[in-house]
């Protein structure tokens, strides 16, 4: 890599281009490094050998999540390879859930910096400030508030955990290459006060402004964004779910973006559902959904499901009327005068209820998702009741992290006899039931959101639609094999999970040429060309 002119210790310092013990002896001669790196000369299989050593003997996930991200930050080859080579393990430990107490603990656990923060004061500069970043075809840019991580509600700066990790898995599960990706936290102050007092908080000490202000705030974001990196695509994630849907509605039609809690989880809830009805033998339109919460994940995937039906002959009022939703006031019904413009279009005429029981009784749903951020509240009598009126009852407990489940597996496949299909967002371990072995699945929008993302890499469309969501949904759910599907699993396993996403975000590619949205030629053989643009982790010869 003749372009590659830094040198000695400054080229160890690079993640990007260090390989530690693995320079060939000709690469440490000519690049200054003899005498810098212990003299055995490792491959890169042996360099992974020795990371697992090293995580083995960590006590913790968090120990495990700390070592991982100094690692990315000191040799990304190596940290992608070890990511690559088991995505069950390491998604669970970069990813949710184990990323939950890394933002949680952020300021504490802090070793150095990784992608750029952006504050409110610097409204008039965010262009001059993206010039600081070192990389000038950015394609991706996933930016937080911090407003609302995971199940732990705002935490300001320290969410900048979610757009690392949700753009190391770009890569770890789709291959998009790693230089192309830039993880943003936007601070606009925090509501969150204890941690505006925390002596190692990291980000702004004060609350957030009004709703015009971060409007405006995000619109000099997005503007300076396009002009820095044009052609740039921005996924907005974990914001305020109120932000996240009225920022989705400010720019959907105008720059290329998409909100992943709104659109990646609707589209692997479509997924799952989908598969569940092959398990079922029975149709999405025949289903009646009940959401507990009906914030940016409940609104959206409750849209998606009104698309899904509509595409499948029903007409939207139609499709309105069997989706239910529960907020932490109760039931939305038409009666409620303090609901927001997206839960009015599912109020219903129906009696006003602050109990889900009550609820699952009156409207008797065959599918029960959870988007409250409050683990438990799917009590055993819920479950009871939904296993009571459904033969298969379809339960989403779709809270993060582990402890925000509105249910665990055990509780469901015990107080539903073992009939439940299950599935949440963190991967449970199995459970034993007497004596019958269940498979928890993982409904997480990881499934979706690299792929959508790589088919968007590849055919670079001006803008993302839901229809794209669906078309990824529909390719995950094909992906489900029979014998997954006899044991009740929902989804693909993810020991494939690349090879899951490369074919979903073929579909989708294939969906956007169709659909004449592409801004490339298509090519003969998209599979192939796609491949052809595949991250792969190795080091490359820096003679070359
Ligand atoms: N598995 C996955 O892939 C994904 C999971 N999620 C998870 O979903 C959860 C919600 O995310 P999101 O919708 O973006 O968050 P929001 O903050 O936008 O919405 C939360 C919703 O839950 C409601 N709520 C809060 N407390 C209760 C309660 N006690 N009973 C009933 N409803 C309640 C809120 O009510 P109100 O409107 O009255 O405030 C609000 O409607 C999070 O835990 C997140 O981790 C999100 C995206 C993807
Ligand atoms: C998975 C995810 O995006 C969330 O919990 O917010
Ligand atoms: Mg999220």
């Amino acid at each position: 890599m003749k372009h590659v002119k830094l040198k000695g210790a400054e080229l160890l310092n690079n993640p990007k281009y260090n390989k530690d013990t693995a320079f060939s002896a000709a690469e440490r001669e000519a690049f200054g490094l003899e005498g810098l790196v212990p003299p055995a000369i490792d491959t890169l299989e042996r360099q992974l050998e020795r990371v697992g050593h090293h995580l083995d003997a960590k006590s913790s996930d968090l120990e495990q999540y700390i070592y991982l991200m100094s690692l990315a930050g000191r040799n990304e080859t190596l940290f992608y390879k070890t990511l690559m080579s088991d995505p069950a393990r390491f998604v669970p430990i970069v990813y949710d859930p184990t990323v939950a107490y890394a933002c949680l603990a952020f300021g504490h656990i802090f070793r150095h910096s990784s992608g750029m923060y952006l504050t409110r004061d610097m409204k008039e500069r965010y262009l001059e400030v993206f010039r600081n970043w070192p990389v000038k075809d950015v394609r991706f840019i996933c930016v937080s508030t911090g407003g609302r991580i995971l199940g732990l509600g705002d935490i300001g700066a320290n969410g900048m955990g979610i757009p690392i990790g949700k753009l190391q898995l770009y890569t770890a599960c789709a291959a998009v290459p790693p230089e192309s990706l830039l993880p943003v936290l936007l601070d606009i102050g925090t509501t969150n006060a204890p941690l505006r007092a925390d002596p190692l908080y990291l980000g702004l000490r004060q609350p957030p402004p009004e709703d015009d202000e971060v409007d405006a705030i995000a619109d000099a974001f997005v503007a300076a964004a396009n002009e820095a990196f044009p052609g740039v695509c921005i996924h907005f994630e974990d914001w305020k779910g109120v932000d996240a849907m009225r920022l989705l509605d400010r720019y959907r039609d105008k720059i290329l973006c998409y909100n992943d809690d709104i659109q990646g989880t609707a589209s692997v809830v479509i997924a799952g559902l989908t598969t569940a009805m092959q398990i079922k033998r029975e149709k999405l339109t025949d289903q009646r959904f009940l959401f507990l919460g009906a914030g940016s994940a409940g609104l959206g995937i409750s849209n998606m499901i009104v698309s899904a039906l509509v595409q499948q002959g029903l007409s939207e009022e139609e499709a309105r009327e069997r989706i239910w939703l529960m907020d932490s006031k109760g039931l939305i019904e038409s009666g409620r005068q303090d609901i927001n413009r997206w839960k009015r279009r599912f109020a219903h005429e129906a009696k006003a209820s602050t109990s889900l029981l009550e609820v699952v009784k009156t409207f008797k749903p065959s599918v029960l998702i959870g988007v409250s951020t409050c683990g438990g509240l799917f009590t055993d009598e819920v479950i009871k009741e939904m296993a009571r009126i459904n033969q298969q009852p379809i339960i989403f407990p779709l809270s993060n992290p582990t402890e925000r489940a509105e249910c665990t597996p055990e509780a469901a496949y015990t107080h539903s006899g073992g009939r439940a299909l299950y599935a949440a967002g963190v991967q449970f371990p199995d459970v034993e039931l007497h004596g019958k072995r269940f498979h928890p699945s993982q409904a997480n929008n990881f499934y979706i959101f690299p792929a959508v993302s790589l088919a968007v890499y590849a055919t670079r469309p001006q803008r993302i639609t839901d229809a794209m969501f669906i078309a990824a949904a529909a390719a995950t759910a094909d992906q489900v094999d029979q014998a997954s599907r006899d044991k009740g699993m929902l989804y693909p396993l993810q020991a494939n999970i690349l090879e899951t996403e490369v074919t979903t975000a073929v579909r989708v590619a294939e969906f956007i040429f169709e659909q004449g949205q592409a801004s490339v030629e298509r090519p003969v053989d998209i599979r192939a060309w796609i491949e052809g643009m595949l991250y792969s982790p190795e080091y490359r010869n820096l003679l070359d």
